[in-house]
């Protein structure tokens, strides 16, 4: 569905941020993007969607240039920035003058959710609290049936109830034609929701993986420090020592994606070499 071929981007006057990189991105699938802050994530999405403009490469929704901006593209795409923009307009306003751009816009599923996240229709946008306005948008967001959504940093500004209700709204409207791709840093957040995990470091791409395969491939456990040495990867924590290993019980081991990013990230690149070695990625 979507198809990012060596895309190399840099804001103007500044050295690149994302270089050579290539990213595939399937319908039917919950994407979380990982990346540590100035990582370029929000950059990335906004090159996805057609928001900036590569120096070399390009983001393709099927096969459409999204740089082109086309209107049969944009109908498709819905994205919800970190920061959101509210005008001055009760909810119902707003539908009236912007759910026309989406064809596919559901009415009744709108109210449903906002009803879900208790936001009232009628209010003015702009005088809604800030995790009400996000609440709103991505009420709003969901309704489009687009078949590619990219939430920026959705959670941010949500009290604990809302991320919840945010996690079960996602999860309950995926489709087998819908792609949803979410950024944040808050990867607690995405615990239970993402199916793929996709991590952007130092200018690339460096992890775009099944969370079933890699449960089946690695375990996640506290080990004593004798046994750290057996690790992929390991780092000290209350309980001892937090490791991944290669997992060789058979059974799905439950992943912890922080101590999963963190290893990915991490100069020594044991998790990167074994998830690359001919065995797994034949197996997968
Ligand atoms: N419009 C802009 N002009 C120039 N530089 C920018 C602009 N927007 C972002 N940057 C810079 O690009 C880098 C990446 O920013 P970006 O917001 O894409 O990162 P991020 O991974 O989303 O970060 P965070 O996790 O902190 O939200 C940062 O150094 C930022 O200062």
């Amino acid at each position: 569905m979507i198809k990012v071929e060596n895309l190399s981007f840099g804001y103007p006057g500044r050295p690149l941020l994302l270089e050579d990189l290539c990213l595939t991105l399937e319908q039917g699938h919950i994407y979380g993007l990982l990346g540590r802050n100035g990582a370029g994530k929000s950059t990335l999405l906004k090159n996805l969607v057609g928001l900036a403009f590569p120096r070399a490469g390009q983001c393709l929704l099927n096969g459409q240039s999204t740089a082109k901006r086309l209107p049969s593209m944009l109908e498709k795409v819905y994205f919800l920035p970190e920061e959101v923009y509210v005008p001055a307009l009760s909810g119902g306003q707003f539908v009236a003058r912007t759910a026309s751009f989406y064809p596919q816009f559901d009415g009744a599923s709108f109210q449903r959710y906002l009803h879900e996240f208790d936001v009232p229709l009628h209010a003015v946008l702009s005088q809604l609290s800030f995790g009400q306005q996000k609440k709103f948008m991505i009420a709003f967001g969901l309704a489009t049936n687009t078949n590619l959504l990219v939430l920026d940093e959705p959670t941010n500004g949500l009290d604990i109830p809302s991320k919840a209700q945010f996690r079960r709204l996602i999860a309950s409207t995926l489709t087998p034609e819908r792609c949803v791709i979410i950024s944040t840093h808050q990867v607690r957040d995405l615990d239970n929701l993402i199916d793929t995990v996709v991590v952007l470091h130092q200018q690339r791409i460096v992890l775009n993986e099944d969370l079933e395969q890699l449960a089946e491939h690695l375990t996640f456990a506290t080990v004593s420090p004798a046994h750290a040495h057996e690790a992929l990867y390991a780092e000290d924590s209350m309980r001892g020592q937090q490791a991944i290993l290669p997992n060789l019980t058979g059974r799905p081991s439950k992943i912890d994606l922080e101590l999963l990013f963190n290893a990915i990230t991490a100069p020594n690149q044991a998790l990167t070499s074994y998830l690359n070695q001919p065995s797994y990625v034949q197996s997968v």
